[in-house]
């Protein structure tokens, strides 16, 4: 599986542990690391003339090396722009060494119409904002508006974090190696990859294993052999029963984007619990989706007695008020064994902030339900606001950090969601499109969730496919897109992932 994404300490192990059990050694792993640059250079940017390449100090630095030489090799007019010298002894030094490139200071680096540049000045090591004139560099590049190939990632960008440091090269094409990084997929890093390609070094499937990796880029094919399928004597309650609770008389689409999600997502029948002066207008607008009366808690245990649904969606369309989340813990302990697993969003998040203590307590109960969180940034603030005030954790961390306090897989939406679990698995998104952002579309994708739960797809893995599948559905859809539309759009996705 390639879907692994390691951060610039698992690479590093990576490095250490193949280097460690040879042949290849430093030196063979940075030459490999330039020619899968320059090979990219040579096809994708052929008439780039000249080309600049810019070398730090360290082993980012040695692959530029390697790369100026190659290029020069393949008869590439090449320039060499140096900040820093490679430690002596260092791989880096070596492949300065075998560089037949004059190197100049990066001061005078101009960048010319028609060139390229090739950026190798930092990448796993970036230890600091980036200043001087590497910064002056940027924004020569930028300003000239000429092509970017990274060497492993953009200087500036964090690999571990996506965060920019003091500024950042934009690349067209960024070349990384053995897997991508956290800092590819994470936002604003991600905007700065351009393409990411990833390029085989010779580090095996097992070492990537070995250095311990628990994230993985959101993709199909790991989650895909769990995807459910009907079996043939399924019936409509087999199939998985979703509950959907319904907010007010004027806050009740909310609960019929997530149910009709349910429902195309191959819940075989959903439930939208509606308090009782809200029936109307519920019923005005369900057809197959079933409608029930739910006051109380007591009519939503009586729901669960009588009919026993897997999963309940508790938050869109409702309010933010300490009742609410009163109710949610409710759920969680008096209903605690009368249903799977609960799917908390929106205000279902936002009113447990009221509560935070007696959640987290509730949550870690033996007998409590299977948990998924979909908070967006704003509600994630809220339940966690000292997790999310920890100007030292990344998105990725911060999601893995609420897994753990909250016991529930945390789904932490935006353009680059990241779904974590309690075990410490986690997995960025990568298919996310911006025609998400409309109202509404969180509300189908808890719903999705909530579908493939009931038809019990573990919750990590389920979460993963729900969000995969909300940005494909979006895609097929494409501009014009509301949330109305992503239920319907999702029958083709589902079509696609069960064949
Ligand atoms: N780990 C691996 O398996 C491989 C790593 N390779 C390359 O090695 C790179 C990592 O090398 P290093 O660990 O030497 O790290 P870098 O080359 O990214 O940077 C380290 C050096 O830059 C300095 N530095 C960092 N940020 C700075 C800033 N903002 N301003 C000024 N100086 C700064 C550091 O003090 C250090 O001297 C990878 O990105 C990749 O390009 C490749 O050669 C292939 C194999
Ligand atoms: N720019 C974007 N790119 C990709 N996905 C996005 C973007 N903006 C929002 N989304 C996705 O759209 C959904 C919005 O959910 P949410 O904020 O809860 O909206 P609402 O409350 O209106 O339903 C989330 O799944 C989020 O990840
Ligand atoms: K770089």
């Amino acid at each position: 599986m390639a879907f692994e994404l390691l951060t610039p300490d698992e690479m590093t192990e990576a490095d250490r542990l193949t280097i460690g059990a040879g042949p290849v050694d430093g030196i063979g792993l940075m030459r490999r690391a330039g020619g899968a640059v320059a090979d990219l250079v040579l096809s994708r940017f052929a008439s780039a003339h000249p080309v600049h390449v810019l070398c730090g100090p360290g082993n980012n630095g040695g692959d530029g090396y390697v790369v100026a030489r190659l290029l020069v090799e393949s008869g590439v007019a090449v320039r060499l722009f140096a900040t820093g010298v490679p430690r002596a002894g260092s791989d880096a030094a070596l492949a300065a060494a075998e560089c037949p490139v004059a190197v100049e200071p990066l001061s005078a680096f101009a960048p010319e119409p028609g060139s390229l540049v090739v950026d190798a000045l930092y990448g796993a090591g970036l230890s600091k904002p980036l200043a001087g004139e590497v910064l002056a560099a940027v924004a020569r590049t930028v300003e000239a508006g000429v092509p970017v190939v990274a060497v492993d990632l953009p200087s500036g960008v964090s690999g571990a974090t996506g965060e920019v440091l003091g500024g950042a090269f934009k690349a067209a094409v960024t070349v990384t190696f053995a897997r991508k990084k956290p800092g590819h997929l994470l936002f604003p890093g991600r905007a700065h990859c351009g393409e990411v390609i990833v390029a085989d070094i010779g580090i095996s499937d097992a070492t990537v294993v070995a250095t311990g990796t628990r994230c993985l880029e959101n993709d199909p094919a790991w989650w895909r052999p769990l995807f459910p399928s009907p079996a043939n004597d399924a019936h409509k309650y087999s199939r998985g029963h979703v509950g959907v609770f319904s907010g007010g008389v004027a806050a009740t689409g909310a609960a019929r984007l997530s149910a009709m999600a349910a429902a195309r997502a191959g819940a075989g029948a959903v439930t939208v619990l509606s308090p009782g002066a809200a029936l109307a207008a519920n019923a005005a607008h369900l057809t197959s989706i079933i409608l029930r009366r739910s006051d109380s808690l007591e009519d939503a245990i009586a729901f669960l007695d009588a009919r026993k649904p897997a999963v309940l969606v508790y938050g869109p369309g409702l309010s933010p008020e300490p009742e609410v989340g009163r109710f949610a813990l409710g759920l969680m302990s008096h209903a605690s064994g009368r249903f799977g697993a609960l799917v908390l969003d929106a205000d279902g998040i936002t009113s447990l902030s009221h509560q935070r203590a007696a959640f987290f307590e509730a949550a870690k109960r033996p007998m409590a339900p299977a948990l998924v969180l979909t908070p967006h940034h704003g509600e994630f603030g809220r339940l966690f606001p000292d997790i999310a005030g920890d100007p030292s954790l990344s998105k990725l961390e911060r999601a893995r950090a609420a897994a753990a306090k909250a016991n529930a897989v945390i789904v932490y939406k935006g353009p680059d969601t990241v779904i974590a679990a309690p075990d410490g698995r986690a997995a960025i998104n990568s298919n996310g499109t911006p025609l998400l952002a409309t109202a509404g579309s969180g509300d189908v994708l808890s719903g999705i969730v909530a579908a493939l739960v009931a038809q019990a797809m573990p919750a990590f893995e389920a979460a993963c496919a729900a969000v995969w599948m909300h940005a494909e559905a979006a895609r097929r859809f494409g501009p014009g897109l509301i949330a109305e539309d992503l239920p319907l759009a999702l029958r083709e996705v589902v079509a696609r992932l069960s064949v």
